[in-house]
């Protein structure tokens, strides 16, 4: 069995690992941490974990995390890289749920996140974590950037057309929308109920740090220097994240030509549904599941409309840190993720 711990267990996404760790048939979840909680059972602040977990929360030790083969971190930017090159110096492989160490460059994260970057080692040995696309790399590293939410929904969404080099590299938008369960548990006022609810805002649309995340991404993916407008905005739901993605072909290209693309990059991708030509996903489709539902349209020769949903909580954090972890463990990669959406 796989010993594995969570820092940061009182979370959203925290808690969402636990959902779908505790039935994983390879994985035995030894360690989870909340320094505000220690002592207290987990159960009875999440009960819907009564009667599958016994477990208590501790304060996070660094010896007791380095008897463990993973430690999974959902906790704040900044928390991983204090704690992660010791546990790898340990044989500890480390996924990382926050933004510690996707972007490369220790300079760019600086910027982004106001802080300087504790860890430059590591951050070079980090892996990007989505494995659509670095399936191959993943398996051979032992720190694991899993991805922001919206960068998994928008580069899950424009990567095939980038791949292709079949979009003119400065027309791309990706106009997203999220559940108010993606700003985490911590409260806020923006959060509570008479300002979230029946309500729609766009924030950080001068420069939200998943753009730098995104157009990296895709620029490795593609060659190019990929630039893109990203307005994320906050949504009356509470999980699902909806991307809406604009860019225009260079070449002409059918309709079928298009669905031919997405169809065959994704065949073989078990968390990548790619629906029929023209169809309208709904983030309520992916509610619970660790997948990512995919349309693609093109409302007039030349303007490609991308679709893609996911949950934050499942494809967007916890769901793909699992499917990481199946990699770094050479499980199957589905082991412990075939959750159906729940609906309505
Ligand atoms: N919510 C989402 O949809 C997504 C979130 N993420 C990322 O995942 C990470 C966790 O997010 P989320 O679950 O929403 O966060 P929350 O704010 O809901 O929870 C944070 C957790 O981290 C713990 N924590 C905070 N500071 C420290 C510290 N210094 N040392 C140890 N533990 C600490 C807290 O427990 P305590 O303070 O008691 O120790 C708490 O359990 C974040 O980096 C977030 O950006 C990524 C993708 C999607
Ligand atoms: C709705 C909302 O506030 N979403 C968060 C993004 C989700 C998140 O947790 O950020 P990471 O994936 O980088 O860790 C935000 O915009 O900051």
């Amino acid at each position: 069995m796989i010993r594995a711990g969570i820092v940061g267990g009182t979370g959203y996404t925290g808690v969402e690992l636990l959902r779908l760790l505790l039935p994983h048939p390879e994985v035995e979840v030894q360690v989870i941490t909340s320094r505000a909680e220690e002592g207290e059972r987990v159960d009875t602040h999440f009960p819907n974990l009564r009667g599958v977990c016994d477990l208590c929360y501790t304060a996070p030790d660094p010896e007791t995390l380095a008897k463990l083969d993973v430690v999974f971190f959902a906790t704040p930017h900044g928390v991983a890289m204090d704690s992660a090159p010791e546990l790898l110096a340990r044989d500890v492989r480390v996924i990382d749920l926050g933004a510690d160490f996707r972007l490369a460059d220790a300079e760019a994260f600086a910027h982004w996140y106001g802080m300087a970057h504790r860890a430059p080692e590591a951050l070079r040995a980090a892996c990007y974590g989505l494995p659509e696309y670095f399936r191959e790399q993943i398996a051979q590293s032992r720190l694991i950037a899993n991805p922001g939410c919206y960068p998994t929904a928008v580069i899950l969404g424009f990567a095939p057309l980038l791949e292709a080099g079949l979009l003119h590299q400065d027309t791309l938008i990706a106009d997203c929308k999220s559940g108010v369960s993606g700003a985490g548990r911590t409260g806020r006022v923006n959060l509570i109920v008479p300002e979230a609810a029946d309500s729609v805002t766009a924030y950080g649309v001068s420069g939200h740090r998943h753009r730098p995340e995104i157009e990296a991404t895709l620029s490795k993916l593609s060659g190019e220097t990929i630039e893109l407008q990203f307005t994320p905005h906050l949504m009356p739901m509470i999980r699902g994240i909806h991307a809406t993605l604009y860019g225009r072909l260079r070449q002409p290209l059918s309709d079928a030509a298009l669905q031919t693309l997405f169809a065959e990059r994704y065949a073989q991708e078990p968390f990548v549904d790619v629906l029929p030509f023209g169809s309208h996903p709904a983030t309520r489709s992916v509610r619970g599941a660790n997948v990512c539902r995919i349309a693609v349209h093109q409302p007039r020769p030349g303007q490609v409309v991308v679709l893609s949903v996911i949950d934050n909580l499942v494809k967007g954090a916890a769901g793909q840190a699992v499917q990481n972890m199946n990699r770094l463990f050479a499980l199957p990669e589905t082991l412990g993720l075939t959750q159906i959406a729940l609906l309505p």
